[in-house]
């Protein structure tokens, strides 16, 4: 019985492989199109160090090539599958919104269908906080109304949600949407705000700071997601469910920038820009319902998850943490 997981060798994909290993899942396909969004080294070596678990296969293919991912699927019999693959970053939908669309709409689709063809015992999307949009109270609750996303990246989220909640009514595909809240951990996207924030503070560099630093994020560990991610997997009751996987317990980025600061046991240079229109001014996760559904309780208190994520970043050659 053969578990799918898209995005296999990116940051979240990475952990989750490992994670499902050590679970007992005996075998693991990590599906990647190792496109260029970031430094497809990175990706080839986190790929080539997950080759070597003797549970993990990698196929590199494009989960929007809906023959292939048909084909891919008939051969497989996926027990399950979890698709975190797609564009993921928030200011690159601006610039790219087809593109965007296309990768996390279109791809949903055609793993849908192949799920519907080929019937599995759950589907898992990885959805995201910025489906709640603006203007929301926070935290924010699965089931209350959302406002407009912010970005064509959060609208490329919510429209794959639907697609899937329909598959669900119309195909009996097991879909649930895990909404996660910042995800950070080793390992992590280069672009996002720790990776940049570390690594010019690191340089001794100005770090780039889109408003006053009073943002909030509710930034969860990686570990505490493949923890809930893998709850989801075996949950009765969840498919057709939308459900948080976030820290609740946001913090300013100036705190963040603190934080790295003690860890790096360096002072940080802020460059002040202006608030960028994509981004909201606040995430924050509601856990009422990943609580009792999944038994979802998150572990690393971000003061300890930013620490071990220093610590990882200071075990890399010179060239790949210069910003
Ligand atoms: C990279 C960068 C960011 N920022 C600001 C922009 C935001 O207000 C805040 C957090 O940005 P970050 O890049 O950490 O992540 P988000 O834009 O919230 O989006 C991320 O979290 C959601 C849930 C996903 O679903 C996305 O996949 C993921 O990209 O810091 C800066 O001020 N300077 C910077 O250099």
């Amino acid at each position: 019985m053969t578990v799918l997981v898209t995005g296999g060798a990116g940051f979240i994909g990475s952990h989750l492989c490992r994670a499902l290993a050590a679970a007992g899942y005996e075998r693991i396909v990590a599906l990647d199109n190792f496109n260029s969004y970031y430094d497809p080294p990175l990706k080839r070596a986190s790929a080539a160090e997950l080759a070597v678990l003797p549970q993990v296969k990698i196929i590199e293919a494009d989960f929007c090539d809906a023959p292939a991912m048909a084909r891919l699927f008939a051969t497989e019999r996926f027990r399950h599958v979890i698709h975190l693959g797609g564009s993921p970053g928030v200011p690159y939908s601006v610039r790219q919104p087809a593109e965007v669309l296309h990768n996390n709409v279109q791809g949903t689709l055609s793993l849908l269908e192949a799920a519907r063809a080929n019937p599995v015992e759950r589907f898992l999307f990885s959805s995201s906080s910025t489906v709640y949009g603006q203007g929301v109270a926070a935290p924010f609750v699965e089931d209350a109304p959302l406002g407009v996303p912010a970005s064509p990246y959060g609208v490329s989220k919510r429209a794959a949600e639907l697609l899937g909640l329909n598959y669900f009514r119309l195909h009996q595909v097991p879909f649930v949407a895990l909404r996660l809240f910042n995800v950070y951990g080793p390992r992590l996207r280069p672009e996002l705000s720790l990776a940049t924030f570390a690594r010019k503070i690191l340089a001794g560099e100005p770090l780039p700071l889109f408003g006053d630093g009073s943002v909030l994020r509710d930034f969860t560990h990686v570990s505490d997601i493949c923890r809930g991610i893998l709850s989801a997997l075996t949950a009765p009751h969840v498919a057709g469910e939308c459900l948080n996987l976030g820290h609740d317990q946001p913090i300013a980025m100036r705190h963040l920038i603190n934080l790295i600061e003690q860890a790096a046991g360096r002072r940080a240079q802020i460059e002040y820009l202006p608030p960028r229109g994509e981004d909201l001014p606040l995430t924050h996760a509601d856990l009422t319902k990943s609580r009792r559904l999944l038994g979802y309780s998150p572990r690393v208190a971000i003061a300890e998850g930013v620490h071990e994520y220093i610590s990882w970043l200071q075990t890399l050659p010179r060239s790949s943490v210069t910003p």
